[in-house]
């Protein structure tokens, strides 16, 4: 049997099914720790590129609360369960209490360098499982530090785990998953909007693990407080461009069109965290479609932050897909929204009428516009015509 079928036979063989995601958009209170599909709700079962997915996100459950247990930290939840409920959101929400919901757990893993190696190993098992073969996972390294950081995150105490030694852990947790479960995990480091003093740090740490998994710099956080670039940011994305560190940012998620315009125009991004907003600026859009811009798309995570109308037959991404936009399908932050990917592409399937040749034509896109030297990018891209039994060269 193919390796991702088997994979996906195993994950999804599970009696427990259908799970949250059918609770959340029918409505029943049923719940379960990450939302698990039947195969027949599995529409896209091929190899699959994701590029936006944040690790301190996509945490597993049970990894909280064994590393709680072991580092001694009360919990005010200590089954799966009971965590679950506590950090999930369930129902549409803003970007603001979404972004609240990392102080549930953040504490816990942050500081300990077993935990993060852990929480990166086990990100690749479960993107392996999901037919992913190629990922970018991006986090903050300041975030997960307790060291060398101002102000020290998540009310810890001080420590000696610096950001630098966070994007080490983090790489060495990544390798280590890609030789276990054979896909390819590269990191994607962010600045974020309310801490503009960490974004020089940040560039540096791009350029010093450049050639260790390390390949682009992005700006998150909370664009609907605070959504034009800090100077501090723009001379990251400065220093990105002259040492060529390639670059994303969130932009027009909850932020203004004007957001997507200064991502490009001023931060010289090259693709777009989100976007969705661009469609209100038509004359931009129009010039991101002519440019082949990248929008970064996250179906679920855009309902559940109230970025976007909860009725997903009216998505930007419709549209996306209509003019042929170049587009990925994303996670963003799987835990919190009790999610998968192949939930996301379910919606993508049921609700906004996207067929296999659509889903194969937006990870041929991916895979053009993901952030891998070129060679590594053409082994990508071949991976993928193979898989979907596709000429070579064939123009979509
Ligand atoms: O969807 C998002 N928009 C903006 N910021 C986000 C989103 N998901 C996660 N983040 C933030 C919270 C994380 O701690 C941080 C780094 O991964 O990025």
């Amino acid at each position: 049997m193919h390796i991702i079928a088997r994979r996906a036979a195993v994950g999804f063989g599970s009696p427990v099914l259908s799970s949250l995601c059918t609770s959340r958009l029918t409505g029943s209170r049923r719940l379960f720790t990450m939302a698990e599909l039947s195969p027949e709700q599995v529409v896209f079962n091929k190899p699959k590129v994701e590029l936006h997915v944040h690790l301190d996100g996509a945490i597993r459950v049970q990894t909280i609360l064994d590393v709680a247990k072991r580092r001694g930290i009360r919990l005010q939840a200590d089954t799966a369960e009971a965590m679950t409920r506590n950090i999930i959101l369930e129902e549409p929400a803003t970007l603001t209490s979404f972004l609240g919901k990392f102080a549930e757990y953040m504490h816990v893993v942050a500081g300990d360098r077993e935990a993060i190696k852990r929480i990166a190993y086990e990100f690749v098992e479960d993107k392996a499982k999901e037919g992913v073969i190629y990922v970018e996972v991006r986090y903050s390294p300041h975030f997960l530090a307790n060291a060398k950081v101002d102000p020290i995150p998540w009310d810890q105490e001080e420590g000696d785990l610096t950001p630098d030694e966070v994007v080490h852990l983090v790489n060495e947790g990544l390798g280590e998953g890609e030789r276990a479960f054979n896909i390819k995990a590269r990191s994607i480091l962010c600045c974020m909007r309310h801490m503009p003093s960490w974004s020089m740090d940040i560039v540096e740490l791009c350029k010093k693990y450049r050639h260790e998994g390390v390949v682009a710099i992005d700006l998150a956080g909370d664009e609907s407080l605070n959504c034009e670039a800090n100077p501090e940011h723009r001379s990251a994305y400065e220093e990105a461009v002259r040492s060529g560190v390639h670059r994303t940012v969130h932009a027009g998620e909850v932020g203004p069109a004007s957001a997507v315009k200064e991502a490009v125009e001023v931060l010289k991004a090259e693709r777009v965290g989100h976007g969705y907003r661009t469609l209100e600026d038509q004359a931009l859009y129009k010039k991101l479609l002519d440019q082949n811009m990248h929008f970064e798309v996250c179906p679920i995570s855009s309902k559940l932050t109230g970025a976007c109308d909860p009725d997903f037959s009216k998505h930007p991404v419709v549209t996306f897909r209509k003019d042929k936009a170049n587009y990925s399908l994303n996670t963003d932050d799987p835990l919190i929204f009790n999610s998968n990917l192949h939930l996301d592409y379910n919606m993508a399937y049921k609700y906004m009428g996207f067929t296999e040749e659509e889903f194969k034509r937006l990870n041929i896109r991916s895979a053009e516009s993901c952030f891998l030297p070129e060679k590594e990018k053409k082994e990508l891209l071949h991976k993928l015509y193979e898989a979907y039994g596709m000429i070579q060269r064939t123009a979509f």
